[in-house]
């Protein structure tokens, strides 16, 4: 089982300090954990460290005993998969184009018939085969993000960073791309973090959740432990009511307090 940790993690923008000596505990593979918290809190940024985008002023990441820093780019890109939060699409590519770029990556650029079929697979199983040769400047945001997620799940990586992947989304689809999201992560007993701002949808999809605020992890723990502590009133500084739904789901209230 593959495990991921973050250890007295420390990153400032210039003087500002966002993350101040952040510690998570070790998260299992074969889950999904969702990364909570307010707007500006730090959860692209802990994302950025975790990936190698950014590098910690103190502190490490560990996956597995290994700490990340010591490895290599090529080699840490194959480990961690980062789906960002904003898609530049201004490319004249296709989404069959692009998902195949995020295939090949890291694999030389000769395409064979495999290739093309497993390109073609994906675009299926995100059910976006029909987009596939549309040009990915053509698409709406929740089209966009589809392709993103799906540029994402083709890759084969230990652990999987989805940056609001589900933002731009209607109903429908944000079921069914965290539906895949944590089947993928079983079925490859990889590891899923999943920023959100949907709390609901936190609940209902991550198997852990971290609630980030004030450059800190506040809390860590299943639904029913993050979700029914005083914690999120106040980082998010609202009232908030938890209820159990129809189907047994943790259900979240929040009020302007
Ligand atoms: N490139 C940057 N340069 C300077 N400051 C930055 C940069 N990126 C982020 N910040 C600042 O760092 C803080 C954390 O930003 P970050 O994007 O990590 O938060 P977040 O929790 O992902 O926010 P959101 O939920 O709004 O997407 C914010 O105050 C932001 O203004």
């Amino acid at each position: 089982m593959t495990k991921l940790s973050g250890e007295n993690l420390s990153f400032s923008y210039g003087a500002r300090p966002v993350l101040k000596g952040l510690e998570f505990d070790p998260l299992p593979s074969g889950k999904l954990t969702a990364l909570i918290g307010p707007n500006a809190a730090g959860k692209s940024t802990l994302f950025r460290l975790i990936s190698g985008l950014a590098k910690p002023a103190a502190g490490h990441v560990i996956l597995n005993d290994t700490n990340l820093a010591s490895l290599g780019t090529r080699e840490r890109l194959k480990r961690i998969c980062f789906m960002p939060q904003y898609f530049a699409a201004n490319a004249a590519l296709t989404v069959f184009d692009v998902v195949m770029m995020a295939h090949k990556q890291l694999r030389g650029w000769r395409v064979s018939g495999a290739d093309m079929a497993a390109v073609a697979q994906a675009l299926e199983e995100a059910g976006i085969g029909h987009l596939s040769q549309a040009y990915v400047s053509d698409l709406s945001g929740g089209q966009s993000q589809m392709v993103s997620v799906a540029q994402a799940l083709i890759r084969h990586s230990d652990v999987y960073l989805f940056d609001e992947p589900t933002s731009a989304l209607d109903l429908r689809h944000q079921l069914e791309v965290l539906t895949r999201i944590r089947a993928t992560m079983m079925a490859r007993d990889s590891i899923g973090v999943v920023a959100l701002h949907d709390l609901n949808l936190a609940a209902r999809f991550a198997d852990h959740l971290i609630l980030l605020g004030q450059g800190r992890i506040l809390a860590q723990g299943s639904a029913e432990t993050v979700l029914r502590s005083p914690a999120i009133s106040e980082t998010y500084k609202v009232e908030v009511e938890t209820s159990t739904g129809p189907r047994q789901d943790l259900t979240v209230h929040a009020y302007a307090s």
